[in-house]
């Protein structure tokens, strides 16, 4: 089984990924494929490249990772994963903290430091990379360039911890999920199937279509007429004129519970476009450690 991932070696995301094949018992079968950057673990899978993928979907500092978001409303995979990952962000480098000029990492990365960033190294150039190992790899070229990455990475690229724990806040998780464009029976002749007795959840993205005073209050209240907690909801632009959004949202159930199904048919024919990303075992904190 292939998964691709947000490579080169040592990223976060290959951390997700290796947690969430331990927990399917995956070890001997599945191969991991390292992507230059986000898109491309997407575009892998949609070209058959890949069984499954695992990507970035949100931080607890920096929030939504953009790229993923869309990439899921414009394509073909869906959602049958999700785990998180605790990240530990320090500043890696080949030479010493008084050598950095330029400092390099994910946007996510970036963003996950900036308060920390302005503090040490008010003068240091950020530059983004397709990942924080990208950044790392880079960095092992000059001395004085730096990446923000997890202490694992740096012992991938022999790199020095020059400053550990460099992220604005100590408690910093980001969720990741794993997509497939595999059907429900190749996906049976494939993984071990979920326990259905745990807690699901679904995600959909809707798109309200006729701008209308209560047009989302509606759509939010046929799930509190069911009781279906919502967990995440957030817009991101449609890309047709400025001030139009699609909703992101993920609430708690599967889509093969009547309640869930009765919702989704009373939404439908109120949005534009409804869009089901997928129902998958919510990930739970107190099992899986990481
Ligand atoms: O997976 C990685 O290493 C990435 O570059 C994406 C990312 C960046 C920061 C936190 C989590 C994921």
């Amino acid at each position: 089984m292939i998964i691709g991932v947000l490579g080169p070696k040592g990223t976060y995301t290959e951390k997700a990924a290796r947690q969430w094949i331990e927990k399917k018992e995956l070890e001997n079968e599945a191969v991991l494929e390292y992507c230059a950057d986000i898109q491309d673990v997407f575009f892998l899978l949609e070209d058959g490249g890949c069984d499954i993928g695992v990507v970035p979907m949100e931080n607890s500092i920096e929030g939504s990772v953009g790229v993923t978001m869309d990439m899921l409303m414009e394509g073909e995979a869906h959602i049958i994963g999700e785990t998180v990952v605790t990240i530990e962000h320090c500043l890696l480098s080949r030479g010493k903290k008084e050598d950095i000029k330029i400092i390099l990492s994910h946007p996510q990365g970036i963003g996950q430091c900036r308060h920390s960033l302005k503090e040490h190294f008010p003068d240091a150039e950020l530059r983004t990379t397709g990942s924080t190992s990208h950044a790392a790899k880079l960095s092992t070229e000059f001395e004085e360039m730096a990446a923000i990455a997890s202490p694992d990475t740096a012992e991938v690229y022999g790199l020095n911890i020059v400053m550990p724990d460099i992220q604005d806040r100590k408690h910093n998780h980001t969720r990741f999920v794993v997509i497939t464009k595999l059907d429900d029976d190749e996906l049976k002749d494939k993984l071990k199937s979920d326990d259905p007795d745990i807690a699901y959840k679904t995600s959909i993205i809707v798109y309200l279509d006729r701008d209308r005073p209560g047009a989302l209050y509606s759509i939010l209240g046929e799930f509190a007429k069911s009781n279906i907690n919502l967990t995440r909801i957030e817009s991101r632009p449609s890309k047709k004129v400025l001030g139009d959004y699609v909703f992101y949202i993920d609430f708690e159930g599967n889509i093969s519970d009547a309640i869930i199904k009765d919702a989704i048919y009373n939404i439908e024919p109120q949005v534009g476009m409804l869009k089901m990303l997928g129902s998958y075992p919510e990930f739970d904190s107190h099992c899986e450690s990481n």
